[in-house]
């Protein structure tokens, strides 16, 4: 089972040479991952103590960003130290490769994606069907 630490806890961790973050109710040691962090080592010591949810949010981290998450876990932040909004539905949780975001396309854009190619072909089709016949 995951480990659990409060938010007191990681925050002990707040050093160049040991450096916890937490984000969604998950703990990551992104110490080894400071240096190489495109936004700036700064940037990650100055998120430790905190819920640093709504600061890793708003960059608008990218696909791969959320993926990387899962190299530097080490266990659950305390329930009771997360913002209620900042709980991950189940839905959402880490799995490899997915946008944790929960961006899902609409369903609408799905059908679209499918039925224009096909009305695009059917016209196209119709049309040289008609001027072979005449
Ligand atoms: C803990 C894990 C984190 C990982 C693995 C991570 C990863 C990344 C990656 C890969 C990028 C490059 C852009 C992208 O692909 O989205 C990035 C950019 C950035 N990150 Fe993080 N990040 C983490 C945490 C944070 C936190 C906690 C903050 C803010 C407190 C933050 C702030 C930024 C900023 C400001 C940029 C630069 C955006 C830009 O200049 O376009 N990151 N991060």
């Amino acid at each position: 089972m995951a480990k659990v630490y409060t938010l007191a806890e990681v925050g002990e961790h707040n050093t160049r040479e040991d450096c916890w973050v937490t984000v969604f109710g998950k703990v990551y040691n992104v110490t080894t991952f400071l240096d190489e962090h495109p936004g700036g080592d700064e940037i990650l010591l100055a998120a430790t103590g905190k819920d640093a949810t709504d600061e890793f949010d708003d960059v608008g981290h990218s696909h791969d960003a959320w993926a990387m998450l899962e190299k530097y876990y080490v266990g659950e932040l305390n329930k009771s130290n997360i913002p209620t909004k900042n709980i991950p539905s189940p839905a959402l949780l880490p799995t490899k490769g997915v946008d944790h975001r929960g961006k899902k396309k609409n369903y609408f854009v799905y059908v679209i994606q499918f039925l224009v190619p096909l009305i695009i072909l059917n016209v196209v089709v119709a049309f040289l069907s008609k001027s072979s016949a005449s």
